[in-house]
């Protein structure tokens, strides 16, 4: 489902945030990528939206090779991936319904076939009865499920998420890892950057491990 082939990412500034990496994650699989801070975590999850391009190597996504992807073909791709981050880049002037409603806006989706589907995904995560709230009136672990909500309103078969419980106490952490696992069992393949070594114990996953960009483990 996902596939890196030896991809270095140098940054002019900085050197090599990433070296020679290589791995395959199977569909429906389930991984947690790990390391120290500046190890090259983020860099690896930015390559896979096309937010960053790679120096050298090659990325495959769905069978579909990334690394010539025009502009143009870059939103298609991105409809594969749900993306969820630490802090949750909610729009705090939009409601609830609103956030979650925004890729599908975004894809054109008709106003019935948005609020079905943004329901669903409220429903799923456990925030249907909050749709007209606004972030700044929830929860951290609320507003991370609105963010989560909105990573997979559209569907994705792969979900991405970098350090998703960075922000939030160990109960509501395993909480959102519970939710991992529940698109997890329906076939969708993760891959979860986190620091939290208690919880990747207690979920025993693969886990792709990262020191100074080149991944030690896991590949
Ligand atoms: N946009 C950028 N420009 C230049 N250097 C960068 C950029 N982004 C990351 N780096 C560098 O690349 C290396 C890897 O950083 P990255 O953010 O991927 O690590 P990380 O494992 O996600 O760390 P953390 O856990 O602290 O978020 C670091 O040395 C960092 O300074």
């Amino acid at each position: 489902m996902l596939e890196f082939q030896n991809v270095t990412k140098r940054y002019s500034e900085s050197g090599d945030a990433l070296s020679e990496v290589s791995f395959a994650l199977e569909p429906g699989e389930l991984a947690f990528l790990t390391g120290h801070s500046g190890a090259g975590k983020s860099t690896l999850l930015r390559l896979i939206p096309v937010i960053e391009r790679p120096t050298r190597g090659k990325i495959v996504l769905d069978g579909q090779p990334i690394n010539r992807l025009t502009q143009r073909e870059i939103p298609f791709l991105r409809r594969k991936l749900g993306l969820i981050f630490q802090d949750y880049r909610l729009l705090h002037d939009r409601t609830v319904f609103d956030n979650v409603a925004l890729p599908l806006a975004i894809a054109g989706y008709s106003p019935v076939e948005i609020g079905r589907r943004v329901r669903a995904a409220l429903d799923k995560v456990g925030l249907l009865r909050k749709e007209k709230r606004y972030p700044k009136g929830l929860s951290g672990g609320e507003q991370q499920r609105v963010g989560i909500a909105r990573a997979i309103v559209h569907k994705p078969p792969v979900i991405l998420a970098d350090e998703p419980t960075g922000n939030l106490d160990p109960e509501l952490s395993a909480e959102i890892m519970g939710l991992f696992r529940e698109f997890n069992a329906v076939g969708v393949t993760l891959l979860i950057a986190t620091h939290d070594l208690g919880l990747i114990s207690r979920m025993a996953c693969r886990r792709l491990r990262l020191h100074q960009g080149r991944l030690l483990e896991g590949g």
